[in-house]
C-alpha cells in the first residue's frame, strides 16, 4: 500500500485516495502537479575542485564553472550527460543548508533530485492541501533562474526532492 501510494504521488495522472481528506474534502489528490522530467541530480562533495576534475578529466564530461549561489547556501557545477545533468554542490560557509549532510556523508553523497513542474505555485498549492511538508512554500530563484521549491526528505520516502518550473 505505501509503494502504491508513492508511486501514485508521483504520476501526473493517476487519482489516487489516501485515508486522510484533503481540504477539498474527501480524497481526490493531487490533480495535476504537472510533473514533469528530471533536471538535475545533486552531488554534494567536500571537495568541488576533486569532482569537477573526476567528471571532466577522468569521465570526460562537459563540466560547467563554479558559481555561487548566495541565497541557497552553495557553489554549483552542472555537469552535462545530454538528457539530464548532475549538480555539484558544495557549501558555502557554516549556515549551507548542506553542512550537516556533509558532516553525516564525510565523502559525499546524492543530495536531491530535481524534477520539473509546469506551475510551481499551483504544485505548491496542490502539495500542501496534501500536506506534504515543503521546506520553504515561497519559490527562490534556482541555479537556472527559474523559481524552485524543496520537498522535506520526510513527506517524500526519505528523498529530498527540488521542483523546478520548466
Ligand atoms: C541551487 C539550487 C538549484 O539546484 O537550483 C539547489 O539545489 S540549492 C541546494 C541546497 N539547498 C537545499 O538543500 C535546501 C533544502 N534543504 C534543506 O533545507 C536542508 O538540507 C534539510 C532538508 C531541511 C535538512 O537539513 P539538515 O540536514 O540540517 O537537518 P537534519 O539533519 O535535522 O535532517 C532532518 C532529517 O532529514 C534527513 N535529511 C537531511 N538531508 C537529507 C537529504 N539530502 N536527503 C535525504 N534525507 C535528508 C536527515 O537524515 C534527518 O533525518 P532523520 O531525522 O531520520 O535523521
Ligand atoms: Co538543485
Amino acid at each position: 500500500m505505501f509503494l502504491k501510494k508513492s508511486l501514485n504521488l508521483l504520476s501526473n495522472n493517476s487519482r489516487y485516495y489516501t485515508t486522510s481528506t484533503s481540504k477539498s474534502g474527501v480524497a481526490n489528490i493531487l490533480g495535476k502537479v504537472g510533473i514533469g522530467r528530471l533536471n538535475h541530480v545533486a552531488i554534494a562533495t567536500p571537495n568541488l575542485k576533486e569532482s569537477c576534475d573526476l567528471y571532466r578529466n577522468v569521465l570526460g564530461a562537459k563540466v560547467s564553472e563554479p558559481v555561487d549561489q548566495v541565497e541557497h547556501g552553495v557553489t554549483t557545477v552542472f555537469v552535462d550527460l545530454g538528457n539530464t545533468k548532475i549538480e555539484l554542490l558544495h557549501p558555502i560557509g557554516e549556515n549551507s543548508p548542506i553542512q550537516n549532510f556533509l558532516k553525516k556523508n564525510t565523502s559525499g553523497g546524492i543530495h536531491h533530485v530535481c524534477i520539473e513542474v509546469d506551475d510551481i505555485n499551483h504544485a505548491v498549492k496542490t502539495l500542501l492541501d496534501e500536506n506534504i511538508r515543503i521546506i520553504d512554500p515561497k519559490p527562490k530563484i534556482g541555479a537556472h533562474g527559474k523559481p524552485v521549491v524543496f520537498l522535506h526528505p520526510k513527506s517524500m520516502n526519505g528523498v529530498l526532492v527540488e521542483l523546478e518550473e520548466k
